[in-house]
């Protein structure tokens, strides 16, 4: 594979493209945005920290879809971010329109690419760029899990005072408030997590974890971007370097968990066709209702989209 666009040169979009330079997985990166030197500039500024930093990733600002021609890997991080006081789901109406705009004009010039949505509200848009790109689903998926999981990580490292290196976790359901953290299936250094930590404290991560976005944006006055950047930019290297990774993703699922035609997280292993299998865990009655309840609040954001006037 030779070459990753991403959509998008804002906050999230401009990180993941650095991130991406940075691991020299591929040999251009092309970094496209309505506003054209916006994304000429961050491409530049980007390019000229190569010789610092020693990678070879060219990298190409651009409004033009022409220069995303072939691509083998999209990433869509276009769209509004929210404010204090909004939901995800606040920003459908605006970022649904975008999506669809961009998804179509990315497969006017490459023929069977990946796409990784970033764009919220997550596991709608993700079906939104599944349905305008008519790419299988295998091709088109969303990133949330890994930074969700990476939150509860990084608060478990700290509650612990141990490496967040050595923090595993899997965690599923849809991008928002209703995300279900799974503790039976968090280890540290293989050790379960109940074994170190009382429930209590554990609860409160997981709780933390789930309104982990709107903590940022309170404290920035717009969504975050360090860590998202750097989970897209992860997808794309397990798909690049063909790793067979085992993330948690948002994934088409038809009839896993017993859902059906529906984008909402998962663990999937990725690989260099994509989504290579989801991973179907054996939840207890609790984690299902949870699940159930999570599937439910996005199939209530997808039925507005499937009502608006695209
Ligand atoms: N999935 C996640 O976990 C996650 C994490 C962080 C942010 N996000 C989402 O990612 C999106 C971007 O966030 P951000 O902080 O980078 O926002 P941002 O405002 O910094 O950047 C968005 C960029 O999109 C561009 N854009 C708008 N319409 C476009 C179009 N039609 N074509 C091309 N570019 C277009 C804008 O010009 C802007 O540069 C938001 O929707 C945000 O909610 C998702
Ligand atoms: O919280 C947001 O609005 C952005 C993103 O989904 C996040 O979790 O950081």
């Amino acid at each position: 594979m030779s070459k990753v666009t991403v959509v998008g040169a804002g906050n999230v979009g401009a990180t993941c493209a650095n991130v991406l330079a940075h691991k020299d997985l591929v040999n251009e990166v092309v970094l496209l945005d309505i506003k054209g030197d916006m994304a000429r500039g961050k491409a530049l500024d980007s390019w000229q920290q190569a010789p610092i930093d020693y990678y070879s990733t060219r990298l190409i600002g651009t409004e033009d879809y022409a220069a995303t021609a072939d691509s083998d890997i999209v990433v869509i991080t276009a769209g509004i971010p929210r404010k204090p006081g909004m939901s995800r789901d606040d920003l459908i109406a605006t970022n649904a329109k975008i999506v669809n705009m961009v998804s179509s004009s990315i497969m006017e010039h490459s023929k069977n690419p990946i796409i990784i949505v970033v764009s919220n509200p997550l596991d709608v848009m993700t079906y939104a760029a599944y349905k305008a790109s008519g790419l299988d689903a295998s091709r088109v998926f969303g990133m949330a899990g890994i930074l969700d999981t990476a939150r509860y990580r990084a608060f478990l490292s700290t509650e612990l005072n141990v490496s967040p290196k050595d923090i595993q976790a899997v965690l599923m359901g849809g991008h928002g408030d209703t995300m279900v953290p799974l503790p039976r299936y968090t280890t540290v250094a293989g050790i379960p997590v109940l074994e170190l930590i009382d429930k209590d404290k554990l609860d409160a991560i997981v709780e933390r974890t789930k309104v982990g976005g709107g903590e940022l944006v309170k404290l920035m006055g717009t969504s975050a971007w360090y860590a998202p950047g750097a989970a897209a930019a992860q997808m794309v290297e397990s798909i690049v370097r063909d790793e067979q990774r085992i993330f948690p993703c948002c994934v088409r699922l038809d009839g896993q968990y017993g859902i059906n035609d529906m984008f909402l997280g998962a663990p999937v292993k990725l690989g260099k066709n994509g989504i290579e299998q989801i991973i179907e865990l054996q939840l207890n009655e609790d984690e299902k209702a949870l699940l159930t309840e999570s599937a439910q609040h996005v199939r209530s954001v997808m039925e507005v989209f499937e009502k608006m006037d695209i």
